[in-house]
């Protein structure tokens, strides 16, 4: 899950973009990246690292113009340390086209091949982003009658996305000289919205991955761009909207509600904090089944996904709710960081036990999700350390079983601590004396029941069922082959893509 933003204004969009990814940050802290449209031109500033520290003044001053996307990218595709993966991406043909792309697409390699040996098209990273920019550049060349692009010929285009891509795209575009482009996959599986805000000069439109983009930026919020549907915003602020997907399910990723989203977005018309909250109310129900709820003095929540969980778990069992980490708030989020030692040392940077919440007591900790087991198993001995009788732990999603394939970084089952293990054997593994987990079926109805629109669900990594009906099981044998054979994300290399990093920071499109 990346995170992306697109802008239609009356007035220049540089710094409307920068604070709208400062508020995106969570969803991606590898790399980021701005594209403007000023007339036909682009520019174009993108590198590795968070958004404060890729964006100096000078680079900001560089890119003008009322219309823009932006980027941040937490990799699935390619390498986290390679910046040439970096998003928005750029072809110079048959349009200028900038992309940026939030998912996963899971026939990226058949693609691959036929770019090469049908649309003629050179691919130079191992980004399946890359590839879905090529794939739309071709389709809108097959569309396009001649020089002309119309709005028909445009969603004509995204139809041909649709059926030629597989797997999670919610994706921006800006096609030079004609406007802002945004579409979603079929499934609408990586959420997108959009929204305006009315100026004396015309209307505005912001598309983001998420509503509090659109909330701190000033924007109203119009809704969710429907599953297959694709808007155009054309560069007199006309707005245009089509569904071009021939059979479009709702089901979009429910891990977006126990971890990935920020609680204060709502997310396909379901307030995401709601969910978390309902989330703890079911995760008590089995806790109370489970564990000695009547020797438990203190529920304590992991900072910071889990607060909202923790709390009404803690207010329906009547036990006492403490705050008993402190979080270190210069620390990002650790799940997303790149490399198993980088995420084992950053949990202890990250979060700090308040010893008087443990010392001599039994306490509860809550997790929205455990995937690596890599916080848990820190902060279990961290407890114990501190002091805590008995160390009990409920985790607001159910087991993590099954790599995911759209758009969430866990492809292998090797790495997940649930594969292959009881509750019984994981609760050895991370030390707890109990652990107890969110049913998927519970879970569900934590979304469910606050929506009238959404069908299902991916919940591909709880119950393995990948709902574009394309993953075998040879695929996910293939993509954990790939990993294992080469370790992308553990090796920190820095001296080849330190030359790239630098090469691309002075980019300019
Ligand atoms: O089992 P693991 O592999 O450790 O993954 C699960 C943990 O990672 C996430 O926290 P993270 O620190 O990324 O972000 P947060 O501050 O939003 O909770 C999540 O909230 C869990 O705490
Ligand atoms: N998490 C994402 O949305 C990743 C986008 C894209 N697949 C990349 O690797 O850059
Ligand atoms: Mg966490």
């Amino acid at each position: 899950m990346c995170g992306i933003l697109g802008v239609v204004a009356t007035t220049p969009v540089n710094q409307l973009l920068y604070d709208g990814l400062m508020v995106l940050q969570h969803r991606g802290q590898d790399a980021a990246g701005i594209a403007t449209a000023e007339g036909n031109t682009f520019h174009m500033h993108k590198g590795p690292g968070l958004v404060r520290d890729v964006f100096r003044t000078r680079n900001m001053r560089a890119l003008p113009g009322n219309i823009g996307i932006g980027h941040v990218r937490y990799p699935t595709a390619g390498s986290a340390y390679n910046f040439a993966e970096a998003q928005p991406f750029y072809v110079n043909s048959p349009f200028g086209i900038v992309l940026g792309h939030n998912g996963n697409l899971t026939n990226t390699q058949q693609l691959q091949e036929e770019m090469f040996r049908l649309d003629r098209r050179h691919i130079n990273t191992n980004s399946d982003s890359e590839v879905l920019l090529n794939v739309l550049a071709h389709e809108l060349q097959a569309c396009a009658h001649g020089f002309d692009l119309d709005v028909d010929s445009i969603f004509q285009a995204v139809a041909g996305v649709h059926r030629r891509c597989r797997g999670a795209y919610a994706v921006v575009v800006i096609i030079a000289g004609y406007g802002l482009l945004a579409f979603r996959d079929p499934h609408g599986i990586r959420p997108l919205v959009y929204g305006t805000n009315e100026t004396p000069e015309g209307t505005e439109y912001l598309v983001a991955s998420e509503s509090v983009a659109l909330d701190t930026l000033g924007f109203s919020v119009v809704r969710d761009v429907e599953p297959g549907e694709a808007i155009f915003i054309d560069f007199n602020h006309q707005l245009h909207t089509r569904q071009c997907a021939q059979q479009p399910v709702y089901s979009p990723c429910i891990f977006e509600y126990v971890y990935l989203a920020r609680p204060d977005s709502v997310i396909d018309g379901v307030s995401v904090y709601e969910t978390r909250l309902r989330m703890g109310q079911h995760l008590a129900d089995k806790v109370k089944l489970n564990l000695p709820v009547d020797e438990i003095d203190v529920v304590i929540p992991i900072p910071d996904s889990s607060r909202p969980s923790a709390m009404e778990l803690a207010q329906t069992l009547g036990i006492p709710y403490r705050e008993g980490f402190v979080k270190n708030r210069y620390i990002g989020r650790t799940f997303i960081m790149p490399g198993q030692s980088t995420r084992k040392k950053s949990v202890r940077q990250k979060l700090n036990t308040v010893r008087e919440e443990f010392r001599g007591k039994r306490v509860l900790l809550v997790d929205d999700s455990i995937v690596r087991g890599t916080t848990s198993r820190e902060i279990v001995e961290m407890a114990r350390a501190a002091g805590a009788l008995k160390v009990y732990f409920a985790s607001a999603a159910p087991p993590v079983r099954f790599p995911n394939v759209y758009g969430i970084d866990m492809p292998t089952r090797g790495e997940l601590i649930a594969t292959g293990r009881s509750d019984e054997e994981i609760a050895r593994e991370i030390g707890a004396d109990g652990l107890v987990y969110q049913d998927i079926d519970s879970l569900k109805t934590s979304v469910r029941e606050l929506s009238d629109r959404i069908s299902s669900f991916d919940a591909s990594c709880f119950d393995g069922c990948y709902v574009t009906g394309d993953i075998s099981p040879e695929y996910l044998d293939e993509i954990e082959a790939a990993r294992n054979g080469t370790p992308k994300k553990d090796s920190e290399d820095g001296g080849a893509s330190q030359q790239m990093h630098l090469n691309l920071m002075s980019e300019q499109a």
